[in-house]
């Protein structure tokens, strides 16, 4: 028998509650959802008690604690509700409404697009012209172009320039590599890929363009961070809400490129340091 849920137990004062701004709820409605439903939605996800798993059977305790993470994920529930392909579509919504970086008819690339969540969430927002990337398989997103491939790939840059009609003024990047369990080792290609991401973003931006891309917190992202104060105008840190409390991830948010800034450390490479 169901319980009715706790007294009290309101999406502000449920501490168990995702913060999802109402603004982003607001933005992230599936395309004809009522306010009224869609809002009631959010207060019954907010109020969610927590489901147990029915059986353990045949799975590993890692495999039992991830499943029973994601049955307990208001995010989850949220992203299926509203038709997103991903939890880590709120992360976007969240930073976006906070920096408000997407803007009406622009061109973006979002790399390490799968399964298809931000690259939903940039069309959703009024995006001109979209082009995800991934290593896997994406299945189509209406409003946007996506390829199967590496960005690491040479001829990347230019073709995604190509597909866009001009340079990109946004560049997402929320790649993770598969990780390996030994701790440095993850580090050392979570911010491997996040430096690729920069020195990619900084070939296909065009002046004034943001970048928005997942780090870790841990060490080695220092050096990353002067390449893009130097690049960059403006440079900030976010952990959105929907980024799980316990994981190192946040998002840096890079505005303002000025090109001109590489070119002139290139000639002159002890001069211009912020
Ligand atoms: C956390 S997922 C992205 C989730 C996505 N933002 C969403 O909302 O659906 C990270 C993705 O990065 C991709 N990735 C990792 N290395 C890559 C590379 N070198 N080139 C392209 N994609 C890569 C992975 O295949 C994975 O699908």
């Amino acid at each position: 028998m169901s319980k009715k849920p706790r007294r009290g137990s309101t999406a502000s004062s449920d501490t168990s509650a995702p913060r999802i701004p109402g603004r982003a709820l607001r933005s992230a409605r599936a395309p004809g959802g009522e306010n009224s439903a869609e809002d009631a939605d959010a207060v019954a996800i907010a109020r969610q008690k927590t489901v147990a798993l029915r059986t353990a059977r045949g799975r590993t305790t890692a495999q039992q604690r991830w499943l029973a993470r994601q049955l307990n994920d208001p995010y989850v529930t949220a992203a299926r509700k509203q038709g997103w392909r991903s939890r880590a579509a709120f992360k976007l919504i969240e930073i976006d409404d906070r920096f408000h970086m997407i803007k009406p008819g622009m061109k973006v690339i979002d790399l390490g697009a799968a399964p298809g969540g931000w690259t939903q969430v940039a069309v959703k927002r009024g995006a001109g012209r979209v082009v995800g990337v991934d290593l896997l398989p994406v299945d189509a997103v209406a409003g946007a172009e996506i390829i199967e491939g590496d960005f690491t790939d040479p001829e990347m840059p230019d073709r995604l320039k190509t597909m866009l009609g001009g340079p990109a003024e946004l560049v997402l990047s929320d790649m993770a590599p598969n990780t390996t369990g030994h701790a440095p080792t993850d580090h050392l290609r979570i911010m491997g890929l996040a430096e690729g991401a920069l020195d990619f973003a900084m070939q296909v931006l065009a002046e004034g363009g943001t970048f928005v891309a997942k780090v870790f917190q841990g060490g080695s992202e220092r050096q990353i961070l002067e390449s893009m104060k130097l690049a960059f105008a403006t440079v900030r840190h976010v952990k959105p809400p929907a980024s799980r409390k316990e994981s190192s991830e946040l998002y840096v948010v890079a505005t303002g490129f000025r090109p001109e800034r590489l070119t002139a450390r290139a000639a002159s490479p002890q001069e211009d340091r912020d």
